[in-house]
């Protein structure tokens, strides 16, 4: 999709993994997360039942090193039919220029931002909260980490939550599959 600014600058938004001219060779590290993303994953957590979720994820840029991040998912029932909507996140993965580090910035509706400092080894990217922010009505989060890798093609990730005076436990799983890009 291109996108044209009010001072008429165009500029790319892109899920494809086309380099362009003005692709920051920074993104060549994470190049082969930009894509759009679905599939289930199944979570749970002490205190809460377990459950099934979908869930689409969408990494994107525009030449820039950074890549623009969004999550959508929905509690499913066993047949996989939705049954409401549940978390979303927003945020920006900022790859810096040594290539091995990345910053991730995140946004929940539910109350929190969180700030991780991660590694990217290969296709696969850890990621651990240097930070989280949260609203004085948000459930206490205190940290959170992620593991994420690109499997036979396929993204699969493993996030473990410290909340609820829970140490880091795990929260949620997911494999997705490539559906753009
Ligand atoms: C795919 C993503 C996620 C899904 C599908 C999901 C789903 C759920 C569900 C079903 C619950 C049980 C309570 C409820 O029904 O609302 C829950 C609880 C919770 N989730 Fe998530 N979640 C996700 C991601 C996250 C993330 C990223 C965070 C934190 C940044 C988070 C923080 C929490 C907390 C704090 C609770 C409450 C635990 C408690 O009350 O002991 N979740 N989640």
């Amino acid at each position: 999709m291109t996108v044209t600014d009010p001072a008429g600058y165009p500029y790319e938004e892109t899920h494809d993994l086309r380099s362009g001219p003005n692709l920051h060779e920074s993104l060549l590290g994470l190049l082969p997360y930009v894509g759009v993303w679905r599939g289930t994953g199944k979570g749970g957590y002490p205190g809460i039942e377990d459950f099934d979720y979908a869930q689409e994820v969408r990494f994107s840029h525009d030449g820039r090193p950074f890549l623009a991040y969004e999550a959508r998912s929905w509690i499913i029932d066993a047949e996989g039919r939705p049954i409401r909507p549940g978390a979303r996140e927003t945020g920006w993965w900022r790859v810096q220029s040594d290539e091995d580090t990345v910053e991730v910035l995140l946004a929940h509706p539910t109350g929190f931002v969180e700030v991780y400092v991660g590694s990217i080894d290969g296709l696969k990217v850890e990621l651990s909260t240097d930070a989280v922010v949260r609203t004085a009505t948000a459930k206490e989060v205190s940290a959170n980490h992620r593991l994420y890798g690109i499997v036979e093609g396929d993204l699969l990730y493993a996030v473990d939550m410290a909340a609820m005076g829970h140490d880091l436990t795990p929260h949620m799983s997911a494999r997705l599959k490539r559906i753009a890009g």
